[in-house]
C-alpha cells in the first residue's frame, strides 16, 4: 500500500505561509524576565560597531528557558540567541573561540526544542525574522515586509533576508499544489497533474523575478564586507581564525569544539521541496578542502543541509522523498505532450532561477572578493574584516567559500546543471506566456549545438538559439 500523502499541519507547515512561521513572528519576548536579552539585540548595531557585545553578554545572567511558553516565543528566543551568538563570535578584532554559558545553556535548550543546530540558520535569520507591515496583505509582496533583527541595522541586510521571505511566501502555494499533483498521479489523472505543473512553472518564474529584486536594495559591497562576515559559521573557518571551530562552554562539562556551517539558502526547505517533488537528484559534490574532507563529502551538500532545517520541515522533506512520483508519471506518459511540456517548463524555470542565482553569487561574492584588500580590521569597520569569509588573501581563489562551506561556483553550477535542459528555457518561457501550444508544434525535434557554439533548439515551430549572455557578467 502507498504511504498516505502527508497532512501539512503535522509538520508545522501552512498552505498560505509554507515554511514561514505560521503566525507572524514575535517582535519581542513578552515576559520581562528576558528583558536583558532583548536589550542587547535591540542595540546590536552600535554594540557591534563599538565592540561592546562580548562584555555585555559576559555580564548577562544565565537565563532559564522555563519562561518561554508558546512556539512563537521559543522561535523568538532562538532568533535573539543566534544573533547574540554571531555578534559575540564575529564582533571583535578576532573571532571569539569560546561561547560562554550565558549563550550556550539557553541556546542548547531552545535548539533541542526546535530541532535546529546552535548556529544562525536560514530559519533564524529569514523564516522567523520578519513581519508583514499590513498583516492582512501577503508576505510575498516585498513592499509589505519588514525585518525584525539585523546585525548592521542596514536596509541592505533587511533586504537580503526579506527577498528570501518573499520567495518563501510566494512559493508556499506550490506545497498543496504539488501534493494534489502527487495524489492525481496516483490515480492516473494526467490532466490534473498537467494543470498543477503549469501553475508550478508560473510560480517558479515569479520566484526568479523576486530573486532578481536582490539588486534593488542590497548593495554587493555592503553585503560582502559588512553583512556576510556575521553570517559565518564555524566549519571550514580556519582562515577566519577558528581552526577547530567553537568551544561551546556550558559551565558544567569540559567544553568541546564543535563545527557548524553558517546560514545559507541551501537550508531553505522550499527550494529542496521543488527538487524533490520534481524528481531532480543532486549527486554528491566536493565541499571539503582536503582529501579526507573530500571523501567525507560523498553525501550531497544539499542533503546535508537538511540537518539545519527545523525538525518538522526536515521530516516533511523525507516523507515527500518517499512519495514523489511525478517524474516517473511523466516518464510513463511520454505520449502526453501537454504533460511533458508542463513538466519541462518547471525544470526550465528552476534552472533559470539557478542561473540568476549564479549571477548574483558572481556579483555579491566573486567580484567583491577580487576588490577586497587584505586587512586586520574587524567586521563593520571601514576595511574588509580579517574574519571575512573571503580570507586574508583574496587572490587565492581556492579559499573562496560559501557560508555553507561549499566551493561556490563548481557547486552551484552542478546544482544548476542537474536541473534539466538549458536549451528549452526560452521555449518553455514562451509556452508560459502564450499558453500551451498544440501537441505537434510543441514537440522538440532536435536539441544541438550551433556551429558558433551556441545552443540551438529546432522545434517544429522554428529554431531558437541561446547565447547564455542575458545580463550575465561572468561566464563559466
Ligand atoms: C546576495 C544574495 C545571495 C548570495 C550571495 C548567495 C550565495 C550562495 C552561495 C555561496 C551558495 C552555496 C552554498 C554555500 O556554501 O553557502 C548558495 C546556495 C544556495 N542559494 Fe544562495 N545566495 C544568495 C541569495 C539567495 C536567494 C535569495 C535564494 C533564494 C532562492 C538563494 C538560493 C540558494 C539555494 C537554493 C542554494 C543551494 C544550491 C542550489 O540548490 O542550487 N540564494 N547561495
Ligand atoms: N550562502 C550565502 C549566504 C546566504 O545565502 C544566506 C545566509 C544566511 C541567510 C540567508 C542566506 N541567503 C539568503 O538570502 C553566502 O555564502 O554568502
Amino acid at each position: 500500500m502507498l504511504p498516505p500523502v502527508p497532512s501539512l499541519e503535522d509538520y508545522g507547515i501552512s498552505p498560505e505561509h509554507g515554511f514561514l512561521s505560521p503566525e507572524s513572528p514575535l517582535e519581542v519576548l513578552p515576559d520581562p524576565y528576558y528583558a536583558k536579552w532583548e536589550a542587547v539585540v535591540a542595540n546590536l548595531q552600535p554594540l557591534l560597531l563599538s565592540k561592546r557585545v562580548r562584555g555585555l553578554v559576559d555580564r548577562l545572567p544565565i537565563l532559564s528557558t522555563t519562561h518561554l511558553q508558546t512556539d512563537a516565543e521559543w522561535r523568538r528566543a532562538y532568533v535573539v540567541l543566534v544573533f547574540m551568538l554571531h555578534g559575540y563570535v564575529w564582533g571583535g578584532d578576532r573571532p571569539a573561540e569560546r561561547v560562554p554559558p550565558q549563550l550556550t545553556v539557553p541556546l542548547f535548550e531552545v535548539c533541542e526544542r526546535l530541532e535546529v543546530p546552535p548556529v544562525a540558520t536560514y530559519a533564524g535569520v529569514c523564516l522567523w525574522n520578519y513581519k508583514p507591515i499590513f498583516p492582512d496583505e501577503p508576505a510575498s509582496d516585498l513592499d509589505n515586509l519588514a525585518c525584525l533583527q539585523t546585525f548592521t541595522g542596514s536596509l541592505d541586510e533587511q533586504w537580503f533576508y526579506l527577498v528570501s521571505v518573499a520567495i518563501e511566501a510566494r512559493g508556499a502555494p506550490t506545497i498543496p499544489l504539488m501534493l494534489q499533483a502527487i495524489s492525481a498521479a496516483r490515480v492516473g489523472k494526467a490532466g490534473v497533474v498537467t494543470e498543477c505543473l503549469q501553475q508550478m512553472a508560473e510560480i517558479l518564474d515569479e520566484i526568479t523575478a523576486l530573486l532578481q529584486r536582490m539588486y534593488d536594495n542590497c548593495d554587493p559591497y555592503i553585503f560582502y564586507n559588512r553583512i556576510r562576515p556575521y553570517l559565518a559559521g564555524s566549519k571550514n573557518m580556519a582562515d577566519a581564525g577558528l581552526p577547530k571551530g567553537l568551544l561551546y562552554d556550558d559551565g558544567r562539562n569540559q567544553p568541546e569544539y564543535r563545527q557548524y556551517g553558517g546560514g545559507s539558502n541551501a537550508q531553505s526547505s522550499l527550494i529542496q521541496f521543488f527538487d524533490i517533488v520534481l524528481g531532480i537528484e543532486h549527486r554528491p559534490t566536493g565541499v571539503g578542502r582536503n582529501a579526507s574532507d573530500e571523501s567525507k563529502s560523498r553525501h550531497s551538500f544539499i542533503h546535508d543541509m537538511r540537518a539545519y532545517m527545523p525538525g518538522p520541515h526536515r521530516r516533511f522533506l523525507e516523507d515527500i522523498d518517499s512519495i514523489a512520483n511525478i517524474r516517473a508519471f511523466v516518464e510513463t506518459h511520454r505520449a502526453d505532450p501537454a504533460l511533458r511540456l508542463a513538466y519541462d517548463a518547471c525544470l526550465s524555470m528552476l534552472r533559470a532561477m539557478r542561473d540568476k542565482h549564479i549571477q548574483i553569487v558572481s556579483r555579491y561574492i566573486i567580484l567583491q572578493s577580487r576588490g577586497a584588500r587584505g586587512s586586520t580590521h574587524s567586521a563593520g569597520s571601514d576595511q574588509p574584516p580579517a574574519t571575512n569569509l573571503a580570507t586574508a588573501n583574496p587572490t587565492d581563489k581556492k579559499k573562496l567559500r560559501g557560508t555553507g562551506g561549499t566551493a561556490l561556483i563548481p557547486f552551484l553550477k552542478q546544482a544548476r546543471d542537474e536541473t534539466g535542459e538549458p536549451a528549452i528555457d526560452a521555449w518553455a518561457r514562451r509556452l508560459l506566456s502564450n499558453g500551451p501550444m498544440d501537441a505537434a508544434s510543441a514537440s522538440l525535434s532536435k536539441v544541438g549545438e550551433h556551429p558558433d557554439g551556441h545552443l540551438e533548439v529546432v522545434g517544429l515551430c522554428g529554431t531558437w538559439t541561446a547565447d547564455d549572455s542575458e545580463g550575465g557578467i561572468c561566464h563559466w
